[in-house]
């Protein structure tokens, strides 16, 4: 008894535990509680409800893939494997069109035949403009880059390709340098400088030379710029899980999705140099030049047709577009940052895989260099768009290594209309990918997928597979407006290089390369070779 008498709970306590009550009472908190797990119950209801639609969705629709978990889908293996090898087993384990979830929303991935299916592009840069406007735009922006409109562009004196002849020969003068060294090349730091000076000169109307001058103003908001957007860090999973949250979360200022002192930096910048344009105060013919050259031709009463390889004329016509305004400087600027974007990591990429398997294939090498020999003797050593057109083992070599390592490893898109192939059913609205990367691995259309070679672009092979075995730059009406650019930068800057120099295997160069998770085709290790001067 005494011991349970000492133990008496305090008078205290008896009283904070009845006020407790009484309040929970009074202030309606108990209320609160039945509400809050009335609501819970329903939303894990709802959740488990979902979650049995999603994992009965492909099953009604014949389209054969894994089943999903709760809430992530299949998202786990991707986080896990990377896109590449992701698309790659999924579609060993279950066919050429497979069904799985990105968190709860389902995609359809498939390198089936896919032509006729009408579509509407998902990424997010894409997304920003739609329909009539994208139209408008695109087809301002596809004059510009025209082969007709590079290839007048090719007299030495003025325009683009002067532009990208100056970076080219900067980055000559780098090679040089680091052939007084230990000749070693990390192929990624300089092709990654060559490309963003070629993108400031032809899309942002600025000489820049960010192998010599790394803290020019313009070059630090670039590099900024990439730091922060285009690393798949936690920011962009949650861009990829709950994009409406992230909206949200962006326009109340609690989330720096792009750093806004750059973007307000590059505003006033293009600005400026539309301002200095409009005025004469400034003669330059880039990009941005093209676009207002377009305001002065009062093209209200003229049409543009948007120029699409391998369509047929229904599809055609059907993105014969009307021209009915010119661009804003907001408009300018959105797709000089675009190309930046698009541009900027997708060619040095390109290029730092070319001088690999050059390195590591000293026989396609020496065939290439003694072309570029033959041609250039032929041309009095010009490199201009007759000279670099006339070689056709370089194009090879080129499409190659897009096949091996194209920089865009999916084409993502929505189906605009329903569709059945084979019985499976796509219907309209869903996400549908184009694996592109596991489609050009797939050894029964380039057997051995691994090695390099370069051959199989000659036109005998060529003609063998379809047009869309093929799809570094995409394909349909939305494919990359950038592509003759591209290629022309690509092929000026090898011409040139390998004019002089040769890439060699050093003990720095992995034998083999491994892809990292980020989706964007980079290697885990830095490609470094080594360059001779010839
Ligand atoms: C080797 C270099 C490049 C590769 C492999 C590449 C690849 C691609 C791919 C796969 C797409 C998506 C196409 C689709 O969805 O069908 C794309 C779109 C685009 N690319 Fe490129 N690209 C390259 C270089 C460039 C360059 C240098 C520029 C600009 C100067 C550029 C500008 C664009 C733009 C603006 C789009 C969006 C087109 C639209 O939405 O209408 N690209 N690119």
């Amino acid at each position: 008894m005494a011991f349970i008498s000492k133990f008496k709970v305090p008078d205290e306590l008896l009283k904070l535990t009845e006020s407790l009550w009484n309040e929970l009472f009074e202030k309606k908190y108990f209320a609160s509680l039945i509400l809050g797990g009335t609501i819970s119950t329903f939303i894990l209801l709802n959740f488990i409800n979902n979650w049995f639609k999603q994992k009965r969705l492909f099953k009604n629709l014949n389209i054969p893939g894994p089943s999903p978990m709760p809430l992530i889908g299949n998202f786990h293996n991707v986080f896990i494997q990377g896109f590449v090898n992701h698309d790659i087993n999924i579609m060993k384990k279950y066919g050429r069109t497979v069904g799985y979830f990105e968190g709860s929303s389902p995609v359809v991935l498939t390198t089936d035949r896919f032509e006729s299916l009408e579509v509407e592009p998902l990424d997010k840069l894409m997304t920003v403009l739609k329909d009539e406007e994208w139209k408008n735009v695109r087809a301002i922006i596809t004059t510009a880059f025209t082969t007709g409109k590079l290839k007048s562009n090719l007299s030495y004196e003025t325009h683009m390709y002067k532009y990208i002849h100056e970076c080219a020969e900067n980055l000559e003068k780098f090679l040089d340098k680091i052939g007084e060294k230990d000749g070693c090349l990390d192929t990624k730091e300089v092709f990654s400088c060559f490309s963003l000076d070629v993108i400031s000169s032809c899309c942002f109307g600025i000489s820049t030379n960010s192998l010599d001058d790394p803290d020019n103003e313009f070059i630090q908001h670039v590099q900024k710029f990439f730091e922060n957007s285009v690393r798949f860090d936690s920011k962009l999973v949650l861009i990829f899980f709950f994009p409406k949250l992230a909206g949200y979360l962006s326009q109340k200022g609690l989330i720096e999705f792009f750093p806004m002192k750059t973007l307000r930096f590059f505003e006033e910048f293009i600005n400026s140099v539309i301002h200095r344009r409009k005025n004469k105060l400034e003669i330059r013919d880039d990009f941005i030049q093209n676009i207002l050259d377009h305001e002065e031709n009062d093209l209200e009463k003229k049409t543009q047709e948007i120029k699409i390889e391998n369509l047929d004329e229904n599809v055609k016509n059907k993105w014969k577009t009307p021209l009915k305004k010119t661009l804003t400087n907001k408009e300018i600027l959105s797709q000089s940052i675009l190309f930046l974007l698009a541009g900027y990591e997708t060619t040095s990429q390109t290029l730092s895989y070319i001088a690999y398997n050059l390195a590591m294939n000293p026989n396609d090498q020496e065939k290439l260099i003694q072309e570029v020999d033959d041609v250039l003797d032929r041309h009095d050593g010009k490199v201009n768009y007759e000279s670099i057109s006339e070689m056709h083992f370089m194009d090879n070599v080129i499409n190659e290594t897009l096949r091996m390592f194209p920089p865009a490893v999916r084409l993502d898109r929505i189906a605009s209309a329903d569709y059945e192939y084979n019985g499976m059913k796509i219907p309209k609205g869903m996400v549908w990918s184009v694996p592109i990367w596991a489609l050009h691995h797939d050894p029964e259309i380039y057997p051995e997928p691994d090695c390099f070679r370069p051959e199989r672009f000659d036109e005998k092979e060529k003609n063998l597979r379809e047009n869309v075995a093929f799809l570094p730059f995409g394909a349909g009406p939305r494919n990359c407006v950038g592509m003759r650019f591209a290629l022309l930068e690509i092929k000026i800057l090898l011409t040139i290089v390998l004019s002089k120099y040769s890439f060699e295997k050093c003990d720095k160069t992995p034998e083999k390369i491994q892809i990292d998770n980020s989706g964007f085709a980079r290697p885990t290790c830095p490609l470094i070779v080594k360059v001779n001067r010839r």
